[in-house]
């Protein structure tokens, strides 16, 4: 009750902060619409007792307001929906916007990455239509009240005893809820399946993947398997489906029965003459509506129900993200002096027990060039991830020139930092956008989109384009122009050194699609790139790369294994340690003959 109160609430008051005016007219307009309801009954059963007495002209005065109110009743309800039509659009706009704004909004990226937390995610993506009923509800639902009040006291008036009806109008409530919730906990059980389900049939039918799947001939086993996952879920839908349906209509019948009980209390007395025909009337008509504001608040109860799981499930996933960090009370550099310091590191991902990096001490100094290297898993990304600060240390400190990282404003921080990832994203835009979002305050500049794929050796890329930098990318677009792996690689590369002065500069394995040839070709311009910006910013370039041959390269190459930077120094010395790198560097040369 609480949880429907305080989504109600939150409801009305987005309503108002979204258009007060339109709120105003749709609660004066739902709120007149359902009040004529009652007394619509109440003027036709004053016009069946003047018809009975014979007086026409009070008859066809009754007769009149009956008619007004039926088209107030009619009518009212119609432009009501006019305006919460609109306001429910805005709402669910709203809640969507919010929901990206959650999802965006904090430092870290954990809220992403833990499993527990994916279900929620994938209801809350689905909820922005429950959410704008529950303002149809929320609307509708006012008047309704006011309607039950009043055709309660008209019934009081009546007979106390007719009381009986809005009392037995609670079971079907009850039900409506108890079934309400019974579907709610099955939505949330077939969360898992159903999103496992949707990943295959993505997975099925996506493009990307087509060919792996007729090579490995996997296309029949995602059948399979999507089949057995989406049946369990149905399965357990519609198991939910029964038992509510069963639990409403036990409900109903409780109405029913007090209905049909108030209407023969009615029909007796005025067989016995304590009533007249116009009272009977008035009942009949009274009691139906009852019937009816029942069945409305059922539904409406529903959609207030799924709008306020919506709002708990959006307010859980805010508090889990946290509020937006805090500004922070110091800047970050503007150049970088010293660099950045790793004072014993550890970090455990939320949820786990086993450190992925352990007290890890680290020296990154300004306008180095440092290659991260090591085994799978050995924790190169995660290392990255909190550099970046999507993650905080679980032990130790990060710092930049001597200051904490978790003391630089996160958004600040951000701003200096040009990032490509392993998995970069395809962004399906015009080409220049999908470069130029590297650095949103020259997206629109077409000079610096090319100076940016010149540095990542790209421009070859657009040049091949029909329309160039405006060529929309994206085989989902019937004019869209679709690139290969290495191609679309090498525009998110463009975007990663669009920023012109970063500190720090990210490149998680940045040329895994590429040929080795142009990898070299892209490193040697980036190394002369990185240069320039080290010597204006003191930035860092930290690259993470499994080929031995652009890592030679590097200033300072870091061997990371099981979790701790095991050995530091340049290719020369690294070498002449004859450690993990000088193996691993021996076998790749092995390797490739
Ligand atoms: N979000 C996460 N939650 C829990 N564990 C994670 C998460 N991301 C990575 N890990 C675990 O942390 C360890 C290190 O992963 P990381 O991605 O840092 O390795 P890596 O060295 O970059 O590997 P690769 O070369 O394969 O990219 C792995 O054991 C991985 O399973």
């Amino acid at each position: 009750m609480k949880v429907l109160l305080t989504g109600a609430g939150a409801m009305l008051a987005t309503a108002w902060r979204l258009n007060p005016r339109k709120t105003a007219l749709a609660v004066l307009l739902m709120t007149a619409g359902a009040v004529a309801a009652p007394l619509l009954a109440t003027a036709l059963g004053w016009m069946t007792r003047e018809v009975v007495a014979g007086a026409t002209g009070r008859a066809v005065l009754a007769g009149l307001t009956a008619a007004v109110l039926a088209v107030m009743v009619l009518a009212f309800a119609h432009f009501a929906h006019l305006a919460h039509y609109e306001l429910a659009e805005l709402a669910e706009l709203d809640f969507d916007e919010r929901v990206i704004e959650v999802s965006n909004g904090s430092a870290g990226i954990e809220h992403h990455e833990r499993a527990e937390h994916a279900d929620t995610w994938t209801v809350l993506r689905q909820e922005g239509r429950q959410y704008r009923a529950g303002l149809e509800a929320l609307l509708n639902g006012l008047g309704l009240l006011l309607a039950v009040v009043l055709t309660a006291v008209l019934l009081a008036r009546q007979n106390p005893w007719l009381l009986v009806l809005p009392v037995a109008a609670l079971p079907p409530l009850l039900a409506g809820r108890a079934a309400e919730r019974v579907l709610d906990r099955a939505r949330t059980t077939t969360a898992e399946p159903t999103r496992t389900a949707l990943n295959l049939f993505h997975l099925a039918t996506s493009a990307r993947v087509a060919g792996e799947l007729r090579v490995s001939g996997l296309g029949d086993e995602l059948r399979a398997r999507h089949d057995v996952l989406w049946r369990a879920a149905t399965r357990g839908l519609w198991r939910a489906h029964l038992t509510a349906t069963a639990l409403r209509a036990v409900g109903q019948v409780v109405f029913a029965l007090a209905y049909i009980a108030g209407v023969l209390l009615v029909v007796r007395d005025a067989i016995a003459g304590r009533r007249g025909v116009g009272d009977v009337v008035l009942v009949i008509v009274l009691a139906a509506q009852v019937n009816q504001q029942v069945a409305t608040a059922v539904t409406l109860l529903q959609d207030l129900q799924r709008m306020a799981g919506a709002y708990r499930r959006l307010t859980e996933v805010t508090d889990l993200v946290g509020a937006r960090p805090d500004p922070g009370r110091r800047s970050p550099p503007d150049r970088l002096h010293d660099g950045i310091t790793l004072a014993g590191v550890t970090f455990t991902y939320p949820g786990t027990d086993v450190p992925v990096l352990r007290e890890t001490d680290l020296r990154l100094p300004a306008g180095a060039t440092v290659a991260v290297v090591g085994e799978n898993g050995a924790g190169k990304s995660t290392l990255v991830k909190l550099l970046c600060g999507f993650y905080r240390p679980t032990g130790g400190r990060i710092l930049v020139d001597g200051v904490d990282l978790h003391d630089l404003p996160v958004d600040g921080w951000r701003a200096r930092i040009a990032a490509g990832f392993q998995d970069f994203v395809r962004y399906e835009f015009p080409a220049q956008q999908v470069v130029g979002v590297g650095d949103l305050t020259r997206i629109s500049s077409e000079p610096a989109v090319r100076a940016a794929l010149d540095r990542a050796d790209a421009t070859g890329v657009v040049d091949h384009l029909p329309d160039g930098l405006r060529t929309h990318l994206g085989k989902t677009y019937a004019d869209g122009a679709e690139l290969s792996g290495g191609q679309w690689q090498k525009l998110a590369l463009g975007r990663a050194v669009m920023r012109e002065s970063p500190l720090l500069v990210v490149l998680d394995e940045p040329t895994s699609a590429l040929d080795p040839e142009a990898e070299h070709v892209l490193f040697q311009r980036h190394a002369e790139h990185a240069r320039r910006v080290a010597a204006r910013t003191g930035a860092i370039t930290v690259f993470v790369s499994h080929r031995f041959s652009t890592v030679r390269t590097a200033d300072l190459i870091v061997v990371v294994r099981d979790g701790r930077v095991v050995e530091t120094g340049d290719h020369a010395a690294l070498m002449a340690g004859a450690g993990l790198y000088a193996e691993l560097f021996a076998l790749q040369a092995k390797a490739y003959g």
